[in-house]
């Protein structure tokens, strides 16, 4: 029998925690999650989930619960190291974070974070280690010990290739954690660019999590308040631009495609709109500081996603400053 693999999941929300429960169904690995504000909570009754693909599950737990990165050393050395937290370069450096529990040539770090161009700093920090990168088309939110995931969980994934070490090993790795990923109920589809995913899903991410965000109106509210034409689809085409400008070119439809994926009576709340309510640092630099500082190197105009970035920077500004 082939030894378990061990999974360190750190920033385990809303989707670590769907993340950790599906690696853990799997029955391939063990699970070792990092919690902070929820570790009494959850310590205690363990994760209550509703989930679109697993169904109703109570008092849920990961195999080990710990508190910090330094208490997780002793659960590895880690064969992947799932990094969910919020990406925020503005705010942390993730890099810095995980390091102690980053072995060399041992450890893949698997990013599941949205945003554009957040590999290289991995890259950097650990030449020794294969990263893979991951687009999560899921959705769900974490109210405490609570997980609505109501949206299915699909995750594109491939190596963002690492010069330093052998391409076959880096897909070996990722083929080995897809793999277990699918067993665990989910699909873990490997693709060939997944920097084109990125740019993909950052379409619907740069326009609706920002406008909602700024808004406080969820997906289907905006879409009745009338933003769709004005500040949504205007979005989404600079978005397109750039990428096209990167080199990579996205469907023609693609901005009738996102807006169909956004059914008005689901009425959900992205991610950045979740973290504007909580009057917490919203991923403001890689959903639209990235593309617009490509956007600048490549000289494409886009008016829209600069008002959003400055308006968004302007509401960060108050959480910190106003609200403590
Ligand atoms: N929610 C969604 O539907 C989707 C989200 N995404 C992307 O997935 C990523 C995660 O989002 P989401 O799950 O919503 O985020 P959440 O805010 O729900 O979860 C982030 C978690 O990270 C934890 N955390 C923060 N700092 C640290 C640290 N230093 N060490 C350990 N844990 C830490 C937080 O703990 P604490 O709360 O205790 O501070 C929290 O549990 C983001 O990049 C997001 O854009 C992608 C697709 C859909
Ligand atoms: C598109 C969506 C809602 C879920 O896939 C998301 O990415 C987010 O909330 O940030």
């Amino acid at each position: 029998m082939s030894q378990k693999s061990k999974v360190l999941i750190v920033g385990c929300g809303a989707v670590g925690t769907m993340c950790a429960f599906t690696v853990q169904k799997s029955g391939t690995a063990t699970v070792t999650a990092i919690l902070r504000s929820n570790f009494d909570a959850v310590n205690a009754q363990g994760f209550y989930i509703d989930s679109i693909d697993h169904g109703t599950i109570s008092n849920w737990k990961p195999h080990s619960i710990v508190r910090n990165i330094e208490d997780a050393v002793q659960h590895g050395p880690f064969d992947f190291v799932l990094v969910a937290m919020k990406n925020l370069p503005d705010v942390y450096s993730i890099p810095d974070i995980i390091r102690p529990v980053v072995t060399p040539i041992v450890t893949s770090i698997v990013l599941v974070q949205n945003g554009i161009a957040i590999e290289q700093p991995f890259l950097d920090a650990f030449p020794k280690n294969t990263l893979l990168s991951g687009v999560a088309m899921i959705g769900c939110e974490l109210n405490g010990r609570d997980v609505l995931h109501n949206d299915p969980d699909i995750l594109y994934i491939a190596p963002f290739l690492n010069p330093q070490l052998p391409e076959a090993d880096q897909h070996d790795a990722c083929r080995k954690f897809a793999g277990m990923y699918e067993s665990g109920g989910a699909k873990c589809p490997v693709v060939e660019d997944i920097v084109w995913s990125r740019w993909r899903k950052l379409v619907w991410n740069a326009s609706f999590n920002t406008v909602c965000a700024l808004t406080n109106l969820d997906s289907g509210r905006v879409q009745d308040a009338g933003c769709v034409d004005t500040l949504i689809r205007p979005a989404m085409a600079e978005i397109v631009a750039i990428a096209k400008a990167a080199n990579y070119t996205l469907p023609p439809d693609i901005l009738d495609q996102m807006v169909a994926f956004t059914p008005k009576e689901v009425y959900a709340k992205p991610s950045m709109q979740v973290d504007a309510i909580r009057g917490r640092p919203m991923e403001i630099e890689v959903i639209l500081g990235n593309p617009l500082r490509t956007a600048e190197e490549l000289g494409v105009e886009a008016p829209t996603l600069s008002i959003l970035y400055k308006l968004l920077k302007a509401r960060q500004w108050a959480f910190r400053n106003l609200q403590g």
